[in-house]
């Protein structure tokens, strides 16, 4: 379970704020983070990594805080955590000499399975493989908690498509999963609830079965939100 308590994060250098008074996401749901440019994923996304200090407030993950469950996390982002001069297979070896959990055989298998080459610098893959990589990577941790970054960006269909079949295929199936992104179509069949954040704000916090049952869409929750905040603003 990850729970966050009157969470406030701001940058010295920008008016932009995260503020989230209370939330709780339960072992094993898989939960989209939605919301327009800017409006506070990836700080969200990268506070309950533990990357950057709060201004106050408590993230805890299965009751403890962040730093200590760091071995039970992967974050997976476009950016890429690999080291670029490095070899799939020199990688994974780094890896496994900081994961105590990663699986080298899974590793080996899903490096197989994507047809990457394993013995070329990482730093002259095309987007779509250092992506099946990253994800090759984050999930050999055997992680309990998976944060991705808006894995999907930049990508043509096919490869976002191979993308969320790869997550998928690759969950064991009690995972915690956080998926930023902006491709509301992809992501509705996957998802179990979305959060949706403006300017830094939870909006809206809905499972997809809720919706499914009013007969709406995440699209009608994005644009709802997005009214909210009019009215907010007004
Ligand atoms: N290191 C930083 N210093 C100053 N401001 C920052 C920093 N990182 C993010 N911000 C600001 O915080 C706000 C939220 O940014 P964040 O990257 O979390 O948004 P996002 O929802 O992930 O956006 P996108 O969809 O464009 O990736 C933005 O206004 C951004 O400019």
């Amino acid at each position: 379970m990850i729970e966050l308590k009157y969470v406030d994060k701001r940058y010295p250098t920008s008016n932009a704020l995260l503020y989230i008074n209370s939330l709780t996401i339960e072992t094993g749901e898989i939960v989209g983070i939605l919301g327009e440019n800017g409006s506070g994923k990836t700080t969200l996304l990268k506070s309950i990594m533990g990357l950057g200090e709060l201004q106050s407030g408590e993230i805890t993950i299965a009751g403890k805080p962040v730093l200590d469950q760091y071995e039970r996390m992967a974050f997976i982002t476009e950016e890429g955590s690999f080291l670029p001069n490095s070899t799939p297979l020199e990688y994974g070896e780094f890896l496994a000499a900081f994961f105590p959990r990663f699986d080298q055989p899974y590793y080996a298998e899903l490096l197989q399975r994507y047809e990457l080459p394993i013995r070329r610098a990482i730093r002259t893959f095309s987007k779509g493989q250092k992506m099946k990589l990253e994800m090759s990577a984050g999930l050999a941790k055997r992680a309990d908690y998976l944060l991705m970054d808006e894995p999907f960006v930049g990508k043509d269909v096919f490869a976002r498509r191979d993308s969320l079949k790869l997550l998928m295929s690759g969950l064991r199936g009690d995972e915690t999963v956080l998926i930023s992104t902006h491709l509301i179509d992809e992501i509705e069949n996957v998802i179990d609830r979305a959060i949706v954040l403006h300017q830094g704000l939870v909006r809206a916090d809905v499972t997809i079965d809720d919706l499914r049952e009013e007969g709406k869409s995440l699209t009608d929750v994005m644009l709802e939100a997005r009214q909210s905040n009019r009215h907010y603003a007004d």
